[in-house]
């Protein structure tokens, strides 16, 4: 019998031990010194291990510099993002965050050991006052977060928790009414792989069309707003993992 016998089982890749082990990689390295309080070393050693030892499902340098133009573009005073997973996003993005004035930054967490180990490494960037992630899953967080007045609004959110939870948690957002025209950006990751398709075609179609959809009761219990008029753009990249695809998503109306 596994020693794990409460966490949820290890996926391709993943939630397998490689998570801690990276941590004691981190400490044991002999720069460790020159790493703390320096966000851009933690994430050069977490691109280390991920190319000496074992992968991480990380944004990773090329997409995260995509994501980094946008935030100096937009410079939110939050960002909230959903799944941290060892918080490689969470520290690139709160580092960039925190340069453009930016005040705090909430990553939603459903696995306690991969917060753990988030934590423990944004604590280690040094970003422990701006940054922060919350263990529990995004939906309940979410609305946690909003009954507490902790956000009122979204002005940039990163969806890269697992696929089938975008759409979902995008028809909580706007029954929520977090997201505002002219100022809510909701950025996607993994569009191609492994791909969130029903998230891209409500992010795509027209008021009419995803109406329609509401009628068609797609979504269940959840109570989105069709009438928010969305201006999507898909850019792709080539990762570690193959072709995959960001998408930005601007609330124009
Ligand atoms: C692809 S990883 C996130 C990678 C991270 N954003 C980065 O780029 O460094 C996905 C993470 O989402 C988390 N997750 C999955 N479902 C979730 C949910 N419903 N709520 C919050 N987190 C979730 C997983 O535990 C996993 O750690």
């Amino acid at each position: 019998m596994s020693i794990k016998q409460h966490a949820p089982p290890a996926r391709d890749f993943a939630l397998d031990g490689r998570e801690v082990d990276l941590l004691h990689y981190i400490y044991g390295r002999k720069d460790i010194k020159e790493i703390r309080n320096n966000p851009q070393k933690v994430l050069a050693a977490i691109d280390d291990y991920h190319s000496q030892f074992n992968v991480l499902m990380n944004i990773g340098p090329t997409k995260g510099a995509h994501i980094v133009n946008l935030l100096d573009e937009r410079k939110p005073s939050t960002m909230v993002e959903l799944g941290s997973y060892v918080g490689y996003s969470a520290i690139l993005f709160a580092e960039a965050l925190s340069k453009n004035g930016g005040k705090q930054y909430l990553g939603l967490e459903l696995n306690p050991e991969m917060a753990a180990v988030a934590n423990q490494l944004i604590d280690l960037a040094g970003l422990q006052g701006i940054a922060k992630v919350l263990v529990g899953s995004s939906d309940d967080t979410l609305k946690q977060l909003v009954q507490d007045g902790v956000i009122k609004d979204i002005e940039l959110i990163f969806i890269d928790h697992w696929q089938e939870r975008y759409l979902p948690d995008l028809w909580l957002m706007e029954e929520l009414n977090l997201l505002k025209p002219g100022k809510s950006v909701l950025v996607a990751d993994n569009i191609i792989y492994p791909g969130a398709p029903h998230y891209l075609k409500w992010v795509e179609s027209t008021t009419e069309q995803k109406s329609a959809m509401v009628e068609a009761g797609k979504a269940g219990t959840l109570k989105p707003n069709p009438n928010l008029i969305y201006e999507s753009t898909t850019t792709k990249f080539e990762t570690d993992f193959g072709l995959d695809a960001v998408t930005v998503t601007r609330v124009v109306g």
